[in-house]
């Protein structure tokens, strides 16, 4: 085994201003992959393979080459411990010990769906994957990329509630791709870096509830024209469905979102390990809205989510496309809140 002196990698960590350690960290995390054979969760591990802050990654999905995508990451020259699990009977020991567990298992879009319609497929999944971390896992920082988040994270909390285990701080919608196709169009249109482009998005992640705060952009997006700021911001609440058409049937993304969970992943380990003012945008519960849960700038601290930034000030514009969301947000979010009702009857 190679020591951590021996090998520092070149990481998302670095990439996003983590301190990197080239001497062994002090504390070990263990994260959990649930979902790791998939789309995301194969490119999503390769990233987390390679962060310093990690000590073990432990890979489950329900596909019987799970071990194999572990064996396979496990060859690679960084000091993480990479163990695969498969099957519902092996998801105990995947979530034993872990201090981050990120769920991107279940189904993604076909052309002509809509996130809302994976509802029902995914419920289920994210319902059982949750009652299981309920029981393994407690104290776990969960990280939630299925689809539709707007109702996953409410699934998630009502499950963690009905165990007694229910943290607020600890159950995370991640809208990272969000903020990042938004840096990516302005960094284009402006002729920026993109990765020095900051835009806040806010609501929750589908369609109408995608609201880039193009006001905010930093530096300033050099769109003025009304009607170019409406198609921009059109361009960012339905860059998924950009994607689900190009790939004609076979996904949604996938190789940016492995990026993206994996930058959100890298936020909670630095907010974990203690570094201040680390932040992200995720769906949270907050009070920010009539929604319970609600995308907005956060910071990362010991027990996850530290503060809401909230959004400040915006423009008559957004103020108008988040008055529209609204009514779907909350029916979203319903949605997952009736449904853990339902399964307890
Ligand atoms: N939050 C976001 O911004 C984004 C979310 N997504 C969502 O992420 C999810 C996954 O997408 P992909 O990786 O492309 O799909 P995929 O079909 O390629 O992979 C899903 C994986 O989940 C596994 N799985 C299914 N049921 C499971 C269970 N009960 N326990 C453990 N694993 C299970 C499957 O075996 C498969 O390996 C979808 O719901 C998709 O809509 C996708 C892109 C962005
Ligand atoms: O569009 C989808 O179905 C996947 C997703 O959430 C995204 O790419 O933002």
């Amino acid at each position: 085994m190679f020591s951590r002196a021996l090998k520092p990698v070149v990481s998302v960590a670095a990439q996003n201003g983590a301190k990197t350690f080239s001497t062994t960290s002090e504390m070990q995390i263990k994260v959990a992959v649930l979902g790791a054979g998939g789309g995301i969760g194969q490119p999503l591990s390769l990233l987390l393979k390679h962060n310093p802050l990690i000590s073990h990654l432990a890979l489950y999905d329900i596909a019987p080459f799970t071990p194999g995508v572990a064996a396979d990451l496990s060859h690679i020259d960084t000091p993480v411990k990479v163990t695969g699990h498969k099957g519902p009977e092996q998801l105990g020991d995947a979530l034993q010990g872990s201090q981050v567990v990120v769920i991107p298992a279940g189904m993604p879009r076909k052309p002509g769906m809509t996130r809302d319609d994976l509802f029902n497929t995914n419920a289920s999944i994210v319902r059982d994957l949750s009652l299981c971390i309920a029981s393994h896992a407690p104290e776990a920082i969960v990280a939630i990329i299925t689809n539709p988040v707007n109702s996953m994270v409410p699934i998630t909390s009502e499950i963690m509630k009905k165990a007694g285990v229910y943290n607020p701080c600890k159950v995370l919608g991640v809208t990272t791709l969000d903020i990042v196709r938004s840096s990516t169009f302005v960094g284009e249109i402006n002729g920026d870096d993109p990765r020095c482009v900051k835009v806040p998005v806010i609501g929750g992640h589908s369609g109408i509830t995608i609201i880039p705060l193009l006001s905010q952009s930093q530096p300033p997006c050099k769109l003025k024209d009304p009607e170019k700021i409406d198609t921009l911001t059109k361009r960012i609440q339905e860059a998924g469905t950009e994607v689900v058409k190009a790939k004609a049937g076979f996904g949604s993304a996938t190789l940016s979102m492995g990026y993206s969970g994996a930058r959100f992943t890298n936020a909670i380990l630095r907010g974990l390990k203690g570094e201040q003012n680390v932040s992200e945008c995720a769906f949270v519960k907050c009070n920010l809205s009539e929604a319970e849960y609600f995308a907005t700038p956060i910071t990362f601290g010991k027990n996850g989510m530290e503060k809401v930034l909230g959004y400040g000030k915006i423009n008559d514009y957004e103020q108008k496309i988040l008055c529209a969301a609204m009514p779907e947000l909350l029916k979203n979010i319903k949605k997952g809140v009736d449904f853990v009702k339902k399964y307890d009857k």
